[in-house]
């Protein structure tokens, strides 16, 4: 998939969301992978659209992995001429003395840790919203993850306001597939940092992920339509039990 298409499908979701406005400062939620590296450097060329006026940089919360090489995110900053923020925390630590019962660390503390610190980095550096690199799949394991673990049919919103960090969150790439972002990446050169953290590859998400990918296998249009499917909110028929 080219640029174009990547700019394309961020321009329908932030018309169909209202996801950027005229005055944003958007702080890129960049972690060096290659979704966000691929979200940072499209925001900088839709910026340059000037449809709409805003600005941009980017803010990676540094875990404190070590071993983690920051070199390869500072080239593409430099490269594309962005405004990289690495805020350093000791978040690490902190995973190591609260270990899961199975002596890992706990993806869900670590998620919460991070956003903690990006929204207050974000706020600190006056930015009125965070963009994160979720795209379609993403929604979709987050869904079956919900239904599996949780008994819930929910997935996270392309655009949430969060009330006690007073700041909006948006996902402008939610109507692209994963390996659209693959194709961009590989067409433009972006290679996203190596990964370190010692869950890769072991969690619920990525389990569900390997399903789903085999599951497409068999039925290449279920993948569009799951997508489609969750923004197709007159079409939900759920169970309303009268005993409630
Ligand atoms: N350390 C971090 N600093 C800033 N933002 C982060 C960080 N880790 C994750 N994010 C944000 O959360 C999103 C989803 O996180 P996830 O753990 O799936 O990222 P990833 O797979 O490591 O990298 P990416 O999604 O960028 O390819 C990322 O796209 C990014 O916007």
């Amino acid at each position: 998939m080219k640029l174009r298409h990547i700019l394309g499908a961020i321009q329908k979701a932030d018309t169909d969301f209202g996801m950027i406005e005229d005055g944003d400062k958007i702080a890129v939620a960049f972690s060096g992978g290659k979704d966000s590296m691929l979200l940072f450097l499209a925001l900088s060329i839709y910026q340059k659209y000037k449809t709409k006026h805003f600005s941009l940089c980017g803010i990676h919360v540094d875990v404190g992995f070590e071993n983690f090489d920051h070199q390869p995110m500072i080239d593409f900053a430099e490269q594309y001429n962005l405004d990289l923020i690495i805020d350093q925390t000791r978040i690490y630590e902190i995973l190591k003395k609260h270990p899961n019962p199975r002596g890992q660390i706990q993806c869900s503390l670590c998620s919460n840790l991070k956003k903690g610190d990006l929204f207050r980095a974000a706020k600190a550096n006056g930015c009125n919203k965070v963009a994160f690199g979720h795209h379609g799949d993403d929604a979709v394991e987050t869904l079956f993850m919900n239904m599996m673990y949780g008994s819930r049919i929910a997935t996270f919103q392309p655009k949430q306001y969060m009330s006690r960090q007073q700041m909006d969150l948006i996902r402008p790439m939610i109507y692209l597939k994963e390996q659209d972002i693959i194709e961009a990446c590989r067409k433009n050169h972006i290679t996203g940092v190596r990964r370190v953290c010692p869950n890769d590859g072991f969690t619920r998400r990525q389990y569900i992920k390997e399903k789903l990918n085999a599951f497409y296998a068999e039925n290449p249009e279920a993948h569009d339509n799951f997508i489609s499917s969750l923004s197709n909110i007159d079409q939900i028929e759920l169970w309303k039990s009268s005993a409630k």
